[in-house]
Parts: structure tokens; C-alpha cells; sequence
């Protein structure tokens, strides 16, 4: 098997997903300044629990990592998570909501079921499986950044213009470059086809629920009475 790119030839087997997510309803929308604020806003306060939980993932990856190497990779991960939660608590402060009251909103079921995915693909499978089930977090995001970045040029006062800048910005991009190349190593040699099977339906499959966690937003926002939206 050729594991030049595993990362790219795992994308391209389960490119439909990876195009229902990276190309949502959701990001169009960003993308035109039309997406409705109490979209955004229920979108974010779940994005700001997902990321905790995602931490949570990071630091399996340490565990799961052979060489100091790999750990430091994760490490670099949880780090960039942790940090990451600073836009929502920033963002979240100007609707009046605190990091402890963000803390305490109950998970919606897209969150829940996407994170502890993610979390048993780490816990049954190797770190290859925990990083594959990671790539579209990190490697979606930044490609949506990159699309959406020449939007903040023609509208420097997009309303969104700090959620994509944060997207777009060279330290995320690096980083999710810098996931890619570790997806690369770690498949060495030695993928099987069956193997192979196995990355594309992990990836496939977070990149699915990727797109439910766009999608929850606008159902969260629908069932928001108007006076609390
Ligand atoms: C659901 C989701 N996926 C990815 C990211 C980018 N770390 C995020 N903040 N939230």
C-alpha cells in the first residue's frame, strides 16, 4: 500500500463526508455574514464543551503515543485545545455568559456523540486511529479558515471576522499541517488494505458528525424560544 499521503488518499476515500462538512450550509452562510447570530452563539457555547472533551482526547493521545516524540506532538494539541477556548470565553462574554456558566449548559447529543466517538476510537484503537479520528478537527478547520479568509478582505468588518481569523491564522494553519505529516509518519510502511479500511470509515465518520455539530447549531437556534435567543 502506498503511504505516501495516507493522509490525503484516507480524504479522497471519504471526500463525500469530508465535503458535507467542510462545505455546510453552516459555512456558507459564515462565509456570506447571513449566518444568524442565535445560530452562531448556540453553535459556540457547544463548541467551548466539545473543546473540553477534546482536551480530554489530547491527553489520550499522550498515553497512547510510544515515543517522546508523539508526545509531544500531543502535547502541542492539548495545548493549542486549551488555548483555542479563549476565543469562545471571549465571544461568549460579550452575550453576557461566563466561562462557568458555559461549563455548565448541558451537552447537546451531537456533542456528546462526536467527542466520545472520537474518545473510543482512542480508548479500542492505536494512536494512528486516535490521530485519524482527530484530522478533521484540526485539518477541517484550517481549510475552512483558508476559504473563508479572502471573505475578511472584502468585509473588514465581517461579522464573524474573529472566528475566521483564528481559523486562518499561520499558527493554526502550521498546526494542521504539522497533523497531516504525523498522520503520514505514523502510517509508515506497513498499511494494509484493511487497514486503510478502517482509517477512511474513522474518518469518515468523524467528518460526518463534524457536519451534525454544524447542524445542531440551527436546531438549537430553532428551539431557542426568541426572548433567550
Ligand atoms: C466541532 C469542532 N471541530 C473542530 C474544531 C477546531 N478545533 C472545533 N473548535 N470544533
Amino acid at each position: 500500500m502506498n503511504t505516501i499521503c495516507a493522509f490525503e488518499r484516507i480524504k479522497a476515500a471519504a471526500i463525500e463526508d469530508w465535503t458535507r462538512y467542510v462545505d455546510h450550509p453552516f459555512i456558507r452562510q459564515m462565509e456570506a455574514g447571513t449566518l444568524p447570530e442565535a445560530v452562531f452563539r448556540q453553535y459556540l457555547i457547544q463548541d467551548y464543551l466539545f473543546l473540553i472533551q477534546y482536551a480530554r482526547a489530547y491527553a489520550l493521545a499522550i498515553t497512547k503515543s510510544r515515543t517522546l516524540e508523539d508526545m509531544q506532538i500531543a502535547r502541542a494539541g492539548l495545548n493549542a485545545i486549551l488555548d483555542e477556548m479563549n476565543l469562545h470565553v471571549r465571544l461568549c462574554e460579550r452575550w453576557g455568559l461566563r466561562p462557568e456558566q458555559l461549563e455548565h449548559t448541558p451537552e447537546h447529543t451531537a456533542t456528546v456523540a462526536y467527542t466520545r466517538y472520537v474518545l473510543d476510537c482512542g480508548h479500542t484503537g492505536d494512536l494512528l486511529d486516535l490521530q485519524v479520528a482527530l484530522a478533521p478537527c484540526m485539518i477541517g478547520y484550517a481549510e475552512i479558515g483558508r476559504r473563508l479568509a479572502p471573505a475578511l478582505l472584502a468585509n473588514p468588518e465581517h461579522p464573524y471576522r474573529e472566528w475566521i481569523s483564528e481559523y486562518a491564522s499561520d499558527g493554526f494553519q502550521q498546526a494542521a499541517q504539522a497533523a497531516i505529516a504525523h498522520i503520514d509518519r505514523l502510517a509508515g510502511q506497513a498499511m494494509t488494505e484493511a487497514r486503510f479500511a478502517q482509517l477512511v470509515t474513522i474518518f469518515a465518520t468523524a467528518s460526518r458528525l463534524e457536519a451534525d455539530f454544524w447542524q445542531m447549531g440551527f436546531d438549537l437556534a430553532a428551539d431557542t424560544p426568541c426572548l433567550q435567543r
